[in-house]
């Protein structure tokens, strides 16, 4: 993970500065006019090269039929984009900037393919939506729901939409309709994605979509199960790898009873999922620890723990 301060800047060494005040037809000092012509030929370099990336999209929705009714999301090649990126990252530009552009433009492309909406709870908190915004940008519609059920019956609604939920206690087990099997919504997706210390917003959320084309193999998959609600529990399994990502307590938090509702993420490692559910209720079962009715309901991509940023 990278340090909680940011990269240090370069400090200016001699480099006229430019007044903000000055007037814009004042004569530029060299050195500054130099800088700007170069900046203006960045940016008309990555502006080129982002409508030549565009220019690929007719290809990608012959090659991969997005023209039928589904959606263009592919996890596991956004995941694999990620990892490069964090692996070519250098320099004093924070890292989650580059994520951001990335986001913007990735999520774009996938609408272009095939529009799809995004759905975000108000019963969620407000930073919900902003990590939604962050991952899947401005470009794209989003629609405000009263619930996480909600947005997950819009996307069940839907043959390309998404729902960002929020993840932590909840009040209704918003993940009741999820399943990884038939057309029913499933978890493609874990936010955030990269692990940044000093992230502006770091809301702990998943995405939901219907079922996509190609699917691959997840890292980490995901169970709806019955378990207990306590701290202590929770923590056991975390030791062990286990992370109970959502939960909902209708009967309070009774040590070791099979009282709530739980969603928990099992990295798969070598496994198939139905292995991974056996294995991780044996080993919970061992310690005094009941996780039962293990169902799968989708998995993603183990996010990313950057390194600290090379200069
Ligand atoms: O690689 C694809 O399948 C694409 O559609 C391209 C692209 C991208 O813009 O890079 C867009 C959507 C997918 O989720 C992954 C990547």
């Amino acid at each position: 993970m990278n340090g909680t301060a940011r990269p240090p800047r370069p400090t200016p060494r001699n480099t006229p500065r430019a007044s903000p005040m000055s007037a814009p037809d004042q004569p530029a000092p060299t050195g500054l006019s130099a800088l700007r012509q170069r900046i203006d030929d960045i940016d008309a370099e990555v502006h080129r090269l982002l409508i030549a990336r565009s220019e690929i999209i007719d290809q990608l929705i012959s090659v991969k039929r997005t023209g039928e009714p589904g959606a263009a999301f592919r996890p596991a090649r956004e995941a694999s984009m990620m990892h490069a990126l964090v692996e070519r990252h250098r320099g004093h530009l924070p890292l989650v900037t580059v994520e951001h552009v990335w986001r913007e433009v990735i999520s774009t492309f996938t609408w272009l393919q095939a529009p799809y909406t995004v759905h975000v709870a108000t019963g969620d908190a407000a930073e919900t939506r902003d990590m939604a915004r962050f991952y899947f940008g401005f470009t794209v519609p989003f629609e405000t729901v009263a619930e996480p059920a909600d947005a997950v019956a819009a996307v069940a609604r839907s043959t390309s939409d998404l729902a960002v939920v929020r993840l932590g206690e909840a009040d209704t087990a918003w993940w009741a309709a999820l399943s990884a099997d038939g057309a029913a919504p499933r978890v493609i997706g874990r936010l955030p994605f990269i692990a940044v210390a000093d992230r502006p917003v770091a809301i702990p959320a998943v995405v939901v979509s219907p079922p996509l084309k190609d699917p691959v193999k997840p890292e980490v998959a995901v169970f709806a199960c019955r378990g207990p609600a306590d701290a202590s529990a929770h923590a056991w399994l975390r030791k062990r790898g286990v992370e109970v990502i959502a939960w909902h307590a209708p009967w309070g938090h009774h040590t070791g009873a099979v009282g709530a509702e739980l969603v928990i993420a099992v990295p798969l490692d070598d496994q198939d999922e139905s292995t991974a559910a056996e294995a991780t209720a044996e080993r919970a079962r061992d310690a005094g620890i009941i996780l039962a009715d293990l169902r799968p309901v989708g998995g993603y991509a183990a996010p990313i723990e950057a390194r600290p940023q090379r200069p």
